[in-house]
């Protein structure tokens, strides 16, 4: 879609009044993003009658240096610098009321290694304008310049498995469950069960902070001796993220340095507390050489519906900046939406070195990561050993794969459910090594290690038919590689 620039020149463009966007200098389709400039591409959906150009200027002013009407001091700034731009605007593949806009913004404007900046005029006012039906923001390339003021990734995922030498294989996890309600002895006996039985890891659900029916550190002294324990038990390194999330900074600091006090190789803490929080937990995290796990609790209030929000891109873009070792990022056949390409592409944000342009996998501009550390995704929700093959195959080797249910809801117990899931991988892990078709032998190959492990065996006669097969409501816009490019 095409419209040529319709910015009035010359001392009518500063008289007083209202004045459309596009004529302000917010839409210039000629213009060339710099190497430095920050891109947006946002997804606008405007009210009836309001035209898509001007739609994506206002995006554009509004997001930067824009009000509603004329103001002369502009004339005091470098307002052209300054003004973002939308420089192209496509009509989005089979709708008829959305287009993708792309926008340019000089680095200037954003103060350097903040999200908390960056978000205020990416994702602030503008997200309420009245104009727009709707509007969500898609992708961004986030230019190397920028990309170099973020600490990045704590501690990386070559780091990560050097501390627990582990290579080869997914890392293996599980929540602890029920959620919520377990007395801190009790809640030690699931975690050591758990890594007894053969997991790496057991992780704190999102919302388990300090309550009533367990306090904060009774969590931390019993997970962290059932840890010890089960490091003794099987001569591997073994390790339980402990969730610092809480209502303060200070209080985050207290929790964070007690697990650290106790040994503990891994922190967590949930979307939740928000761009600022996190990336002080970071620099925490880096001084003091632990591995930082980020659950993205909230996140599918403003990621899952195309017509409104952030992608979910978007927020893993902003987690490697930021600096979270682990993310949660999907796991395609679990309980939780997320639709195989567009799942794809968050796995390729976190791990790449560089991430090209894919738009089959909603990925719509080349990504440097200037040599950022690679954050480890996390599979979880609803997934069980039955699925091996499909996770392995689906998500690669650099990921953890977290059952909860999945392990602790097994006929025999959680040992047992851990076991079953460690044997799936390593059998799975073995018959990749082997170069067999382990999407096609999967079921097979799981069934054939099923005969000398009675835990296997049981984990997939309980969970056989268990599958989410709904809709997707996050797929890709265009199906193949389309010519569009920023
Ligand atoms: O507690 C669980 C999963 O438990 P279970 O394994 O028993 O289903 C996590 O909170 C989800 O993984 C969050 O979702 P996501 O990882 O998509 O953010
Ligand atoms: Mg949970």
């Amino acid at each position: 879609m095409q419209q040529a620039s319709q910015t009035i020149k010359g001392k009518d463009r500063y008289k007083s009044g209202v004045m459309e966007y596009r004529k302000m200098g917010y839409w210039e389709p000629d213009y060339e993003p710099k190497e430095t400039d920050v891109i947006a591409c946002f997804r606008i959906i405007p009210q009836d009658g309001v035209d898509p150009i001007e739609a994506a200027a206002a995006v554009a002013g509004e997001s930067s240096t824009a009000t509603w009407t004329v103001v002369w001091t502009d004339r005091l700034t470098a307002a052209e610098k300054y003004r973002a731009k939308a420089y192209r605007v496509d009509q989005v593949p089979n709708t008829e009321d959305q287009y993708f806009a792309y926008i340019a913004y000089d680095l200037d404007l954003f103060e350097s290694g903040s999200i908390a900046n960056l978000t205020a005029s990416i994702i602030g006012n503008v997200f309420g304008f009245k104009p727009l039906k709707g509007l969500r923001l898609e992708d961004m390339r986030l230019p190397t310049a920028y990309v170099k003021t973020f600490q990045g990734p704590a501690t990386g995922i070559v780091v990560e498995r050097e501390r627990l030498d582990k290579f080869g294989r997914p890392l293996l996890g599980a929540t602890v469950k029920p959620k919520l309600g377990l007395s801190g002895r009790n809640y030690g006996r699931v975690v050591y069960e758990a890594l007894k039985g053969g997991l790496d890891f057991t992780k704190d659900d999102e919302n388990i902070n300090s309550q009533p029916f367990m306090d904060w550190r009774e969590r931390f002294l019993y997970c962290m001796e059932a840890v010890n324990k089960a490091q003794a038990a099987t001569g591997e390194i073994k390790g339980s993220y402990l969730n610092v999330t809480a209502a303060t900074m200070e209080d985050m600091y207290e929790r964070a340095e007690f697990a650290k006090e106790l040994g503990s190789s891994i922190i967590m803490i949930d979307l939740v507390i928000g761009w600022t929080a996190i990336q002080s937990m970071a620099k925490w995290a880096r001084r003091n050489n632990m591995i930082l796990h980020l659950h993205r609790a909230g996140h599918s209030t403003y990621t899952r519906q195309k017509t409104h929000g952030v992608s979910f891109r978007v927020i893993a873009k902003w987690s490697r900046l930021a600096g979270v070792d682990h993310i949660h990022a999907g796991t395609v056949v679990g309980k939780l939406e997320g639709d195989p390409a567009t799942t794809k592409g968050y796995y390729d944000i976190c791990r790449d070195e560089f991430t090209p342009q894919k738009l089959e996998n909603g990925i719509f501009f080349d990504q440097p990561w200037a040599s950022l550390n690679k954050v480890m995704p996390v599979a979880s929700g609803g997934i069980h050993a039955g699925q091996m093959h499909q996770l392995l195959d689906l998500l690669g080797e650099d990921v953890v794969l977290q059952f909860g249910g999945g392990t602790i809801g097994h006929p025999m117990g959680i040992a047992a459910g851990a076991t079953a899931n460690r044997v799936a991988l390593e059998c799975m892990i073995l018959a990749r090594n082997e170069g067999r078709d382990i999407v096609n032998e999967g079921p097979d190959i799981l069934n054939e290690a099923a005969k000398s492990c009675t835990p296997l065996k049981q984990a997939l006669d309980t969970w056989k038919d268990v599958t989410f097969n709904y809709t997707s409501t996050d797929s890709p816009d265009y199906q193949v590689t389309a010519t569009a490019s920023a």
